[in-house]
């Protein structure tokens, strides 16, 4: 079997992505350090190897223990409004730790790289939806950070002979629908893990950041994408490398844009009760509109999502999070909140 280090292998993209793995006969062997990941994401039977990606001797030493043959490089710092907070803590796990696990690749000879990139290195677009070939101007260290280490990975590249698909994921949603794995940081900030606590009763309300957006509705659009999707997409671009592919970068997004307001319909829809919302300041370093031109993925790599509605990405969500919560509060209880 092959083996597949997955470096945030504990995380919620990277959980997912060890179960894609395992599904399509793969070895996955998780790196985290456990920072925002959980010990219990990791499912039984999988190495987990408890360090920091940018330790380059740890990190070579699991490729080569495990021989491993390529790398799902998922660890990092990714919250938006903290990486303006803290821009330092972010440019330094965001860019270390793909540095030290670029020297470890290449120490341990293992030459195929699958990347965790985002939408936030194309700050605020001047065409929508966005395609790959725009200049990059992000607007956050997030993105900025994000930028860099794929620029790092493509010297690399060219250096020491790395293959890479660097994956640039629009806002990635849902849970898996199977309810093996989920998000699990305890304090929501995405849009719609906050409006799920707040449907599940955890929070009063969602603060909707701005409403004076040159948006249909004013508030942020995003193009929204399936956990469980974007994980199947990891594994076509594994199998790109490991077919002797090419280097790639690629957007990965369905290719429409939703509303804040929007979403929290949706949330409603699904939860069966309203979503109280107030109305706050725009959220510094959000750019108003992000959605994605995604023909790249699916005609290079042969992706094809199966989960590919606003409605599937919520109701996954709420039905992860609900599991989390009190009985009385599961979805499909109308009057959960008077019984808690
Ligand atoms: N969630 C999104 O909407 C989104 C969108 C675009 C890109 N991404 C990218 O996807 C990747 C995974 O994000 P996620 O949503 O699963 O976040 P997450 O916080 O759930 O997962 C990140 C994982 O990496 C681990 N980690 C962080 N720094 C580490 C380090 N230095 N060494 C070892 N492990 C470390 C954490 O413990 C965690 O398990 C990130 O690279 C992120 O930038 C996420
Ligand atoms: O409580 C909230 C949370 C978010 N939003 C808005 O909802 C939209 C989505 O925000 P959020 O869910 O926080 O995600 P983003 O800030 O768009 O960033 C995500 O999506 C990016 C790609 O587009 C990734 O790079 C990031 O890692 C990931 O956090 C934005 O318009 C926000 O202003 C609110 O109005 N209220």
């Amino acid at each position: 079997m092959t083996a597949v280090l997955v470096t945030g292998g504990a995380g919620y993209i990277g959980g997912q992505a060890v179960l894609a793995l395992l599904d399509a006969g793969y070895a996955p062997v998780v790196l985290d350090d456990l920072s925002t990941g959980l010990r219990d994401a990791v499912p039984p039977g999988v190495p987990l190897v408890v360090g920091d990606v940018a330790d380059a001797g740890l990190v070579a030493r699991t490729l080569r223990a495990h021989r491993a043959e390529a790398v799902m490089h998922f660890a990092a710092s990714l919250v938006v409004p903290e990486s303006v907070a803290h821009p330092l803590a972010y440019w330094r796990n965001n860019l270390a730790g793909t540095l030290g696990l670029l020297e470890s690749c290449v120490a341990a000879g293992v030459r195929r790289l699958v990347f965790s990139s985002t939408a936030a290195v194309y700050g605020i677009p001047e065409v929508l939806p966005v395609r790959e070939d725009v200049p990059c101007r992000p607007i956050n260290p997030y993105g900025a950070s994000k930028l860099a280490a794929e620029r790092l990975i493509g010297d690399a590249s060219a250096a020491h002979g790395l293959s890479f698909v660097a994956l640039r994921y629009f806002n990635v949603a849902g849970a898996d629908p199977a309810g093996r794995t989920g998000r699990r940081r305890p304090a929501a900030t995405h849009l719609i893990a906050t409006a799920c606590d707040a449907a599940l009763g955890r929070r009063d309300s969602v603060t909707v950041y701005g409403d004076d957006y040159d948006t249909p509705d004013g508030t942020g659009v995003r193009d929204y994408v399936h956990v469980a999707d974007l994980a199947t997409a990891h594994v076509a671009a594994l199998r790109h490398l490991l077919e002797g592919g090419g280097n790639l970068t690629l957007n990965c997004g369905y290719g429409r844009g939703h509303s804040v307001l929007a979403v929290l319909r949706a949330v409603e829809r699904a939860a069966g009760r309203s979503v109280p919302h107030r109305i706050a300041p725009r959220r510094p370093g959000d750019p108003p509109a992000l959605v994605a031109v995604a023909d790249g993925v699916r005609q290079i790599l042969g992706w094809r999502p199966v989960h590919d509605s606003l409605d599937r990405i919520v109701g996954d969500a709420l039905a992860w999070e609900g599991r989390r919560a009190a009985p009385s509060l599961l979805p499909g209880r109308p009057n959960a909140r008077a019984h808690a």
